[in-house]
């Protein structure tokens, strides 16, 4: 039976979700290498759990906006900002929020890949850092060369490698540069499905990518960087 009127809860109507404001906001980033400006006032937002791609022709910018998202690069002008803060500052939670795999990592070339991946979750704090380096290793497929040194891997291994070191730490952004590069059709389908569970975890992946099926995959929004501009041998 139906309740009087005021016996009855009243169906309060959901109020509107204000957007929730972006991991990452880059606005007018600029950077300038001698007498080009690469980037003339870039503008992007990344929110958490999403995925925005970089793609663009070779030369466009794509890793300079990255490299000056993970500050190792700095800008000419603009602004990055991390969670509402500057990402300058380099603060503790700054520094803990950004796991990066660029194109070019290093490995210590005494440190065994199981040695690698114990650093990386021990200098992040990780709590059972042990059983967390052992279910990435499985993940990545390296388990059989946990005991290897960077050297006497193969080129996608090394990438794997790389690529896990991400994985084994505290993330709320993922940056990603051309993470396709080197794997095999069965390293792209599981870097695929993990960087949507990333998603789906509330983390935000930002990624340059020339692999068209990975980038379908992943992205919620691409973003051409240089799109505006023309080839480099065809400017005026
Ligand atoms: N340290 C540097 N000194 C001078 N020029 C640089 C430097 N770093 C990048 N550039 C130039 O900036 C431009 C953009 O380079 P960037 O690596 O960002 O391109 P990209 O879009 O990532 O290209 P690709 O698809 O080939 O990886 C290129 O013309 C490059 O030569």
């Amino acid at each position: 039976m139906a309740r009087p009127p005021h016996q009855q809860k009243k169906q309060r109507k959901p109020k509107p979700k204000a957007e929730a404001p972006p991991l990452l906001r880059v606005s007018g980033l600029r950077r300038r290498f001698g007498e080009v400006d690469v980037l003339a006032g870039f503008d992007l937002d990344v929110r958490a759990g999403e995925a925005v791609a970089l793609v663009g022709r070779n030369g466009a910018g794509k890793s300079t906006v990255l490299r000056c998202v993970t500050g190792a690069d700095k800008p000419t002008g603009g602004t990055i900002e991390l969670d509402g803060k500057p990402l300058d500052e380099r603060s503790e939670q700054v520094r803990t929020h950004l796991a990066v795999v660029m194109d070019d990592m290093d490995f210590f070339p005494d440190l065994s890949v199981v040695e690698h991946l114990d650093l990386f979750a021990k200098a992040h704090r990780v709590a059972d850092a042990q059983e967390l380096v052992d279910e990435v290793l499985h993940e990545v497929g390296l388990i059989a060369q946990a005991g290897q040194l960077p050297g006497t891997l193969s080129s996608g291994q090394r990438r794997r490698l790389a690529l896990a070191s991400a994985f084994v730490r505290p993330r709320q952004l993922l940056v990603l540069d051309e993470p396709e590069q080197r794997l095999d059709r069965a390293g792209l389908d599981w870097l695929a499905g993990r960087l949507v569970q990333e998603k789906a975890q509330g983390l935000a992946v930002l990624m340059a990518s020339h692999a068209t099926a990975l980038v379908e995959a992943v992205a919620d929004r691409v973003v051409d960087v240089g799109a505006h501009r023309e080839p480099a041998g065809r400017e005026a």
